[in-house]
């Protein structure tokens, strides 16, 4: 047999209806057929074939990169592509360049921070791409730390314009995607200065390149920061640096929404400067979370099938051997990865709600809930992406040797994620983000009620007494019983580390010297966020023969398995007693039974194209073997017998004729 004869017979053992666990996954039928119209779009086209990418220098792959977009641009409007279709098309081509930038980070931020007048103005430009903007925050010495930024903008009385200049070195402009060689535009972020005095940090709009011939203009220096992990992934993007020697912009480029400069030079601030910010915040974290349950649904497809394919050991008599998927270790490091993949899927989904209720708010002036739905977006945007890069090279990993070889597409689907942890907020920060508004809730509990994801901290006085109540392993296979267990867990973390900090005659001090604690207490807290909307995701209609039973299996599959890598936490608050965390460890393993005879099904449910993937372990078909060898005679070093450099080098080693003059 045949790894194509492996995965039919998988096939064949699925106990659900794959084609509407497809639409449970998308979210929707509708948002089904868009996302499976837009990969098979990609899919077929030559123009964004990936195979070469491995063997092209960077200028080459920088330009293919550039010619891509450009065909991706004129698609989208020869076929009217609507902004949804768009997103998709952009995503499946899978390659990162400028019109990221574009379209998830300048265009939302003039949206979001921009007057009426501005978004007039520039929008259309930005829309119809007759500019092309980045967003210039991080500098070379700070990236987390915005208030230190060193950029400055000042105010000149006369010319009713802003100076923008970079004053030293570290304060030159560093990351911003798009920005070495394409970008026209950029967002830039500086230290606001009127008449002296430091009035924050802002962002200005400031023109970097002609729109004739695409040159810098005067003040203007930038260039490419160099080559990144990985060898394609993130490198066919222009991540650039930039300095402004007193490059002066007018006065109304200063993204004015919240605050403005007058004419006269006065500073206007409004009443809710901070809290508008959290709107556009709330979406951009909502596409992370959502783009890792894909980078993570990709690594486990691939790893899924691959390991139904590989065997290794167990022929006694001269039959097949086992199924590397078959072995308890494999299913044990892989299922639990199956399992987050749709969790991560349903908990993006949930942020989409919760974004539409930060805008209703946002638009009524009630702004209660935001430094709830703050924390829980920043929680989710470290939980998630975290996990994602750790599951991508646990992919790997499962996949033996091969894995590692380019063609796995793992190295570079792995090069590519990992940055995810770092940018739009750097995940250990923003975990002690989260640590901050947990500890102020508990503080101000005696006269303010918690709310959304924080609630149950008003259920803080059961759960502080309560024991787990249960005695058998079906006894884990009930939500509440879970809930409970996660609820109990954070609540006894979060209060233990607020009551160590009060005893600090210096609170900050206190934060400071228990940040470890604090950041596994928010780790535990956003765990039951994740694990409380997968269990609210299936008290919902999910249609289809078995598919929400699956789910089921999959939901208790991430819960137990958490609980069971979290163990010490749940011994260490005294809920659980070593004989009920030992049962849900009995449980576990059962699970992954259920789950095996779906595995390969499952991962066909997330409807990735073979174009995708970019991997030839996790083909669809499963003919691996000979698609490796095939892939490996196309190296560049199998062009001929004799590589270059082995007369020059080799043979006068072997021949004993080696001079160093010739080397
Ligand atoms: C691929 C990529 C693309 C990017 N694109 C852009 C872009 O388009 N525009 C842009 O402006 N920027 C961009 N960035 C920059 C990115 O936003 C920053 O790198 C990010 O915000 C992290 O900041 P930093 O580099 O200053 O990290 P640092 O904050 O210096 O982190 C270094 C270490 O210090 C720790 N640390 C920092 N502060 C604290 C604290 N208070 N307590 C405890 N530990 C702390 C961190 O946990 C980390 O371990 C990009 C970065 C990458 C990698």
């Amino acid at each position: 047999m045949e790894g194509v004869d492996y995965l039919r017979d998988e096939r064949k053992k699925s106990e659900f209806d794959v084609e509407a666990m497809k639409v449970a996954w998308a979210g929707s039928r509708e948002a089904f057929q868009v996302s499976d119209r837009m990969a098979k779009l990609v899919a077929n086209d030559p123009v964004f074939e990936k195979f070469s990418k491995p063997t092209l220098g960077r200028k080459e792959m920088f330009k293919n990169t550039l010619r891509k977009a450009a065909y991706a641009w004129k698609l989208i409007n020869d076929l009217h592509l609507t902004e949804e279709e768009a997103k998709w098309l952009r995503h499946y081509i899978d390659e990162p360049n400028y019109t990221d930038l574009q379209w998830e980070m300048f265009v939302p931020a003039l949206e979001g921070q921009g007057s009426e007048e501005q978004k007039r103005k520039w929008l259309p430009l930005a829309q119809t791409m007759q500019i092309i903007g980045t967003y210039a925050q991080t500098e070379l010495a700070h990236g987390s730390n915005v208030q230190g930024l060193e950029t400055t903008a000042t105010f000149d009385h006369e010319t009713d314009q802003f100076v923008i200049h970079s004053p030293t070195l570290t304060s030159s402009k560093w990351w911003p995607g798009g920005m070495a060689k394409v970008a026209t535009h950029a967002i830039v972020y500086a230290r606001l200065i009127i008449d002296g005095h430091f009035y924050g940090v802002h962002g200005f709009i400031v023109q970097l390149r002609s729109l004739e011939d695409h040159s810098t203009l005067p003040g203007i220096t930038v260039g490419d920061i160099g080559m990144k992990f990985g060898h394609g992934a993130y490198n066919t993007m222009d991540n650039g640096v930039l300095r402004f020697d007193r490059v002066r912009i007018p006065r109304n480029q200063m993204l004015m929404r919240v605050s403005q400069v007058t004419k006269e030079g006065k500073y206007v601030q409004s009443d809710v400067p901070r809290q508008l910010a959290y709107g556009t915040m709330v979406s951009v974290r909502q596409t992370i979370v959502s783009d890792a349950s894909k980078a993570l649904s990709r690594a486990v497809c691939i790893a899924t099938r691959y390991s139904a394919i590989r065997r290794q050991f167990g022929s006694h008599d001269g039959g097949p051997e086992t199924q590397v998927i078959d072995y308890k270790t494999q299913q044990s490091r892989l299922f639990p990865l199956l399992a987050s993949a749709f969790a991560f899927r349903f908990v993006s989904e949930w942020l989409k709600s919760l974004q539409t209720d930060v805008k209703q708010r946002l638009e009524a002036k009630d702004f209660s809930t935001l430094p709830e739905a703050h924390a829980c977006t920043a929680g989710l945007k470290s939980l998630t992406t975290a996990a994602t890069a750790d599951g991508i090279e646990e992919c790997r990993k499962l996949c033996g040797g091969h894995g590692y070889l380019i063609s796995s597409g793992l190295p570079e689907l792995y090069a590519y994620y990992v940055p995810a942890c770092t940018y739009e907020g750097e995940n250990v920060v923003m975990m002690l983000q989260v640590a901050r508004f947990l500890v102020k809730t508990v503080s101000e509990m005696s006269y303010k009620q918690p709310v959304g994801t924080a609630d149950y901290l008003g259920r803080m006085a059961p759960l502080m007494h309560n024991n787990c109540d249960v005695q058998t392993a079906e006894d884990w296979l009930n939500p509440s019983a879970i809930v409970k267990a996660f609820e109990t867990r954070a609540v006894r973390m979060i209060v233990d580390c607020s009551q160590r900090i009060a005893k600090f005659e210096n609170q900050e001090e206190g934060f400071a010297e228990l940040s470890t604690d604090l950041v596994e207490a928010s780790l535990a807290h956003c765990q039951l966020i994740v694990v409380s909307t997968f269990i609210q995701r299936l008290k919902q209609e999910i249609p289809g023969k078995g598919v929400k039973q699956s789910l089921e299996v999959l939901c208790y599959v991430y819960a137990l398995y958490l609980l069971h890598k979290h163990q010490g936490d749940f011994l260490a608050t005294g809920y659980l007693t070593s004989k009920q965390a030992s049962l849900a460890n009995d449980q576990l393993k059962t699970l992954y039974s259920k789950v095996r005879p779906n595995a390969i099904a499952l991962v066909d449910s997330f409807n990735h194209t073979d174009h995708y993937l970019s991997s030839v372990l996790g083909r669809y078909d499963g003919n691996v073997y000979p698609k490796l060898y095939e892939a490996a005679r196309k190296d560049p070093l199998n062009d001929s017998d004799i590589a270059d450099g082995i007369n020059q080098y080799v043979q006068p080693i072997l021949k004993q004729k080696l001079h160093l003059a010739k080397l």
